[in-house]
């Protein structure tokens, strides 16, 4: 179970009253989840989400709170944080960092049709530009310096074939990054991280996005490169369903129309977001941190993605 600190109802009885809630009536484990210690929280006015934050810092916190309280005022559905009677949207519990945030109805659609992904598209392109006048700035800490930096670490784990690929790629992406397409990119804040169990539905409604701990400033195209290898794939093969493709791209095209930049640098985006999780998986795999990383995410699933990526061309983003 994903709680790694322990809270209780009575823990909070003194904590609580810092907030506009009133008292807290039910706290509730969530089992799911590898990053945070989350619990369903029930108050005298409603129902809300506490995250203990195990591995982020107070620094980094505020940009993910505030991106949140920005989005929400601006009608994107995310969960909305809760200030206490300082202000603040991050406060310590249990000497961790913590926050209070909105419930969203629904549940996540694990096996998504187009239906699902024109939802999801056309959201994400209404959250790009919602996000273009939010004024923190912070990087997306898993972009092009934090592969550079985890590549030494895990390629003494890898064979000759993987280390190959991941050498390979990394020099790839290092001249991507360098050309002039890729600085024409449109940038702005990005969830990065926005995979199927990271939005809400309610059938075909999508009630949220949720989850924004990995969010930075990066490429709005990134984000859409992230968001299609997780919905718009066949799971087993990583192939992309073009379907499911085709109505995400569309539905965001008809909220924000991509550029000949975006145009030009979808191919090699689909495999920076594909190495991006490669990385991540392969780094969490081998190197684990104590105890918390209870069923570590299966890393061959994007090195099969990066590799269909590479072999395989996606369909186009628009048609010219
Ligand atoms: N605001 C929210 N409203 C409703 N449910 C939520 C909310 N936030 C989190 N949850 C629930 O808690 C679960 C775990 O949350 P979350 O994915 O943010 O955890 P995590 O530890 O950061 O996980 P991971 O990084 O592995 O996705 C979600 O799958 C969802 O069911
Ligand atoms: N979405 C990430 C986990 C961190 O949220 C992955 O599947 O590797």
């Amino acid at each position: 179970m994903a709680v790694f600190t322990a809270v209780g109802l009575g823990d909070l009885t003194q904590w609580i009253k810092q907030f506009p809630l009133g008292n807290a009536l039910a706290l509730k484990g969530i089992a799911s989840g590898i990053e945070n210690s989350n619990f369903f929280l029930t108050t005298e006015r409603g129902e809300y989400v506490l995250t203990i934050f195990e591995n982020l810092s107070f620094q980094q916190l505020p940009f993910y709170l505030n991106l949140m309280r920005h989005l929400a005022l601006r009608g994107i559905p995310v969960p909305a944080p809760v200030a206490n009677d300082q202000g603040e949207l991050v406060v310590p519990l249990q000497d961790k960092p913590a926050a209070i945030v909105s419930k969203l109805e629904g549940s996540s659609q694990m096996a998504p049709l187009p239906a699902h992904c024109a939802a999801v598209g056309a959201m994400l392109a209404r959250m790009h530009l919602a996000g273009r006048d939010f004024p923190m700035q912070q990087p997306n800490l898993r972009g092009l310096d934090w592969w550079n930096e985890t590549t030494p670490k895990v390629l003494p784990y890898l064979d000759d074939a993987r280390a190959h690929l991941l050498r390979a790629e990394m020099h790839f992406q290092e001249a991507f990054h360098g050309c002039a397409p890729y600085a024409a990119l449109p940038r702005g804040p990005v969830h990065a991280d926005l995979f199927r169990n990271n939005v809400m539905f309610v059938g075909e409604r999508l009630t949220g996005f949720f989850d924004f701990y990995f969010a930075g400033c990066d490429t709005w195209l990134f984000d859409v490169a992230v968001t299609v290898n997780d919905w718009c794939i066949d799971l087993n093969s990583g192939a992309i369903d073009v379907a499911r493709a085709r109505a995400m791209l569309d539905a965001y095209h008809a909220e924000r129309p991509f550029t000949h930049a975006e145009h030009a640098s979808w191919q090699p985006m689909l495999r920076a977001a594909a190495l991006r999780f490669w990385l991540s998986r392969l780094f969490d795999f081998h190197q684990p941190r104590e105890a918390e990383m209870l069923t570590p995410h299966d890393p061959g699933h994007f090195e099969r993605i990066l590799r269909e990526r590479i072999a395989t061309p996606a369909p186009e983003l628009f048609h010219e």
